[in-house]
């Protein structure tokens, strides 16, 4: 098929969507369900305040979006970043729906961005557009309705910040408001490295089906962060040979393999680049190595019609939240790599979010190998699944996770009589 590059849309909202088409046109659903599920439920857009260390007043957008709450209270992280916009947060709502959906969690999704960048934000700032956020959308979320989480740029202190708010203002302590605080005020141990954990484990698994070795196997991984960095150490301490990884100013390579350990001490005192100038690669030419497994772990539409030809991984693991786009999608499935889905592949997070909040709801808390242990079932579980039915209908696992999805959150509907 021939794949044009002038028509693909890169916007993640219609992206979302056409996802939604391509696995309801193998489930023989009534119109009005697909109709349902291709826009949130509901979107709250605000505006609020904050004052700057210099004393002058910025005002900062951001949004909250519910897709779908037939199956239980909405989830989803909250990204501060300057590039959000509606209709990013409305997709990201809608793939976590299908995230929820696809590992069994008693969720439907939702998803919050604000229009910031804090990487030029003070800590006291940082703390202030947090609060003012949080206090924005108190009345939209809360424990049993919608609950938030960390994503690209918000930290556990974030969440503690966003946590204390909301509990001072409904006058009650609320640790089950947001997940992925720090452990001290309610936090679940194995959180930090749940999403990196899950999706090492869904890796480890498509290589088994590979009949690929993972001594050895080499890998790629864009993005540094919660999602990356942790990857890359649980793959490297697998086994794998981690051959490049980028943070935002770019990447480094290796061929012969990087220290993890090393980068991640320079990621936090000064920068990844400081490995050696030798090594220095492109965000773009990272994603083309040819390696046995790729992770883009950072933003959306990397991956794209322009360059799904050049990929040549063996295994795509997505880390990030729509890294793919449905064009590049087909490309890759036409050269027979394997690609797992975000909604599988980074699943672990907001599974390990749901023990977290079970465990505020219990006010009593688990040890890291209980967590783990019940990540670990869940995902291959829900790994397992997905590639069978997959395999049973000869489509891609994306397709095959949206169709579980989609049957668990449509049966939901009906029980409830929506439908
Ligand atoms: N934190 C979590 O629990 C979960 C995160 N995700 C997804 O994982 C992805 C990364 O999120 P986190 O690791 O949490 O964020 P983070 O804020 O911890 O790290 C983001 C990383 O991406 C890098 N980055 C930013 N722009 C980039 C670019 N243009 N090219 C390459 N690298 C770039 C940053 O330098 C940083 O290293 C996002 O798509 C997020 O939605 C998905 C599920 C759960
Ligand atoms: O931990 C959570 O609740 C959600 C994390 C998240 O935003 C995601 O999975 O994309």
């Amino acid at each position: 098929m021939t794949v044009s590059v002038m028509e693909e849309t890169l916007n993640p909202y219609q992206i979302a969507q056409q996802q939604i088409d391509a696995a309801a046109a193998y489930l023989n659903l009534p119109e009005h369900v697909t109709q349902i599920l291709k826009q949130p439920k509901r979107v709250l857009s605000v505006s609020f305040s904050v004052r700057m260390d210099d004393g002058s007043i910025r005002v900062f957008e951001g949004y909250r979006a519910q897709h779908n709450d037939a199956i239980g209270p909405t989830k989803g992280g909250i990204r501060f970043h300057p590039e959000v916009t509606l209709d990013e947060v409305k997709a990201l709502s809608m793939w976590m729906s299908f995230k929820c959906g696809v590992v069994g969690l008693p969720y439907g999704g939702g998803k919050g961005g604000v229009i910031c960048d804090p990487r030029e934000l003070s800590k006291g700032e940082l703390e202030r557009v947090s609060r003012a956020f949080m206090e924005a959308i108190a009345d939209f979320v809360g424990p049993d309705k919608d609950i938030p989480a960390p994503d690209v740029y918000t930290t556990p202190q974030i969440m503690g910040w966003m946590m204390d708010t909301y509990s001072r203002l409904k006058g009650v302590n609320s640790p089950g408001v947001i997940t992925g605080k720090p452990l001290i005020i309610g936090g679940s141990k194995g959180r930090n490295e749940a999403t990196a954990q899950g999706c090492v484990y869904t890796i480890l698994a498509a290589l088994k089906d590979r009949q690929l070795p993972v001594q050895n196997a080499t890998a790629a991984v864009q993005g540094f962060g919660n999602a990356g960095r942790i990857a890359a150490r649980l793959l490297s301490e697998a086994g794998c040979r981690i051959v490049a990884v980028s943070d935002s100013k770019g990447g480094i390579y290796d061929p012969n393999g990087l220290d993890i350990e090393r980068i991640s001490a320079l990621k936090d005192h000064s920068s990844i680049r400081e490995y050696g100038e030798s090594f220095v690669i492109s965000n773009a030419a990272l994603l083309e190595l040819d390696v046995d497994i790729l992770v883009p772990a950072a933003l959306e539409n990397v991956i794209t019609a322009v360059n799904a030809d050049r990929i040549k991984a063996k295994i795509v693991a997505e880390a990030a939240n729509g890294p793919t786009t449905p064009e590049a999608d087909r490309v890759l499935a036409a050269k027979g790599i394997t690609v797992i889905p975000d909604v599988l592949a980074n699943a672990g997070g907001v599974t390990v979010s749901y023990f977290e909040w079970v465990q505020n709801l219990m006010n009593y808390y688990w040890s890291e190998a209980e967590v783990l242990g019940k990540l670990e079932t869940n995902m291959i579980q829900s790994y397992v699944a997905v590639r069978d039915l997959a395999q049973e209908h000869s489509t891609d696992l994306r397709t095959a996770a949206y169709m579980i999805s989609i049957k668990r959150i449509a049966a939901a509907m009906e029980a409830r009589g929506w439908i």
